[in-house]
């Protein structure tokens, strides 16, 4: 399954861009990370099936191991794309949010949307991680 990332505003050379990088090296399934303007943009078709996830704090508070068997059960069910959409300053809107097939937060506070997105691409790690059985991940 495809995991793509579709991020809003321009990450540059940054402390995020060097997280972001070190975390995509180390990622084995398939990732692609598509940047989007503040408003507007486009992205290419999703391949289907494919699912949906918001970058969201009013979104669940998911476990690393949780996020790990959503993913596989998307895997294995076939799901070939899986798209996470992290907002910029306004964030997401409301029809965007009932569009979703999940909503995750990571905590009730407000992150910077350059910060959520080395915050998601090292869960992603810690995801695939955890169901290739890597010793990365140690359940607390
Ligand atoms: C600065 S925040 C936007 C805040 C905006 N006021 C809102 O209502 O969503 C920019 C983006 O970062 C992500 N983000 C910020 N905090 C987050 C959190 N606690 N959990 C998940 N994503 C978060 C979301 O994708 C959000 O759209």
């Amino acid at each position: 399954m495809l995991l793509h990332v579709i991020a809003r505003g321009k990450i540059a050379r940054s402390p995020e861009a060097e997280l972001v990088a070190r975390y995509e090296k180390r990622i084995a399934w398939p990732l692609k990370l598509t940047e989007l303007p503040e408003t507007g943009g486009r992205v290419a078709e999703a391949l289907t099936p494919c699912r949906t996830v918001l970058l969201d704090e009013k979104g669940k508070d998911l476990s690393s191991e949780h996020l790990a068997e959503i993913l596989e059960k998307w895997r294995d069910g076939g799901i070939r794309e899986c798209c996470f959409f992290i907002g910029a300053a306004d964030g997401h809107s409301q029809a965007e949010r009932d569009g979703a097939d999940l909503l995750i937060a990571f905590g009730k506070a407000t992150w910077p949307h350059l910060l959520v997105r080395a915050m998601l691409l090292e869960q992603l790690f810690r995801a695939t991680a955890i169901l290739a059985g890597h010793p990365y991940h140690r359940a607390g």
